[in-house]
């Protein structure tokens, strides 16, 4: 707040931040400024069509599975066509990945820009009829370059925390390694106090939470599932970004997730991410099994 008054007058809305980047940066072209407003109002609209979900009959399933197996909800099929048709028509793409489109989505010729964009337009989405937090995710890359862009400054994760956050429910198919660093949180044995659990089932809540408190999310592979669930275009690699801005770690176990190779556009990967001394923490139990 500028003064003490009740009402801010001169509060930085993201869209002003962006307006007055992009002003600043040498050589720009506005391009990016108006990927990340056609962004923000394709956001908007899917936070207004979620407040009102339950009045406007857009709770329960689409009908159909999508291409890496989930059921489609209503609002990620509303939630997708928002964010392509507000892309699209920003000037500023080439082509897209959603999760929700098997394909690559190209961008009609006399709409391209240089910018490929990988979403998950609503994460979390079993979480939609409980009203549980959910949010949409991002990667803007410029093509052939690969480069995220941050869109917020000095946001910092602790060193350690004391939550660990995961689908338990999981572990009879869990690799030991998994079950052995559990336990220790669980039981530590050098006498220090046993982590929290937390789990939303929503990754942007998870990691909102992570980011804030610090601590460990994970969603590791699993018998069932060898790679895990997420994915790397649009869930892992904008997640793994932003948490090692902040100071944090993101791996697969096996490597880092930024330095992972994409194979295919809806190639899953197990992820683990957090403060950097529990992540670290958690390969060391890796090794002890590799
Ligand atoms: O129910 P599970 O297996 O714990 O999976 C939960 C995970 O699945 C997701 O909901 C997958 O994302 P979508 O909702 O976008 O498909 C993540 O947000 C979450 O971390
Ligand atoms: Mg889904
Ligand atoms: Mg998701
Ligand atoms: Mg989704």
């Amino acid at each position: 707040m500028s003064d003490q008054s009740a009402f801010d007058t001169d509060v930085w809305t993201l869209t002003r931040f962006v307006i007055e980047t992009g002003r600043q940066a040498k050589g720009a072209t506005g391009e990016l400024t108006q990927l990340i407003n056609a962004m923000l109002t394709a956001i908007k609209a899917i936070s207004s069509a979620v407040r009102k979900a339950g009045l406007a009959h857009l709770q329960g399933i689409a009908g159909s599975v999508n291409v890496t197996g989930d059921d489609v909800k209503k609002l990620d099929v509303l939630s997708n066509d928002l964010v392509i048709n507000m892309l699209r028509a920003s000037y500023s793409t080439c082509c897209m990945v959603s999760e929700e489109n098997k394909d690559l989505i190209v961008t009609p010729k006399d709409k391209r820009g240089k910018y490929v964009v990988c979403f998950d337009p609503l994460d979390g989405s079993s979480n939609i009829d409980c009203l549980a937090s959910i949010g949409t995710i991002f990667a803007i890359y410029k093509r052939a370059v690969g480069e995220f862009i941050l869109t917020e400054r000095n946001v910092r994760i602790k060193p350690k925390g004391k939550i660990y956050s995961l689908n338990e429910g999981y572990a009879k198919y869990f690799h030991p390694s998994i079950n052995e660093y559990l336990k220790h949180k669980k039981y530590p044995e050098d006498g220090s106090s046993p982590y929290g659990a937390r789990y939303v089932g929503s990754m942007v809540s998870d990691v909102h939470r992570t980011i804030a408190y610090g601590g460990i999310f994970m969603y590791p592979a699993n018998e069932k599932s060898p790679k895990g669930k997420l994915r790397l275009l649009y869930e892992c690699n904008p997640i793994a970004f932003l948490i090692e801005q902040a100071g944090g770690l993101a791996t697969t176990g096996t490597q880092r997730v930024l330095d992972v190779q994409p194979e295919a556009l809806h190639q899953r990967v197990p992820f683990v991410v957090g403060s950097p001394d529990d992540v670290n923490e958690y390969l060391s139990f890796v090794q002890k099994y590799s």
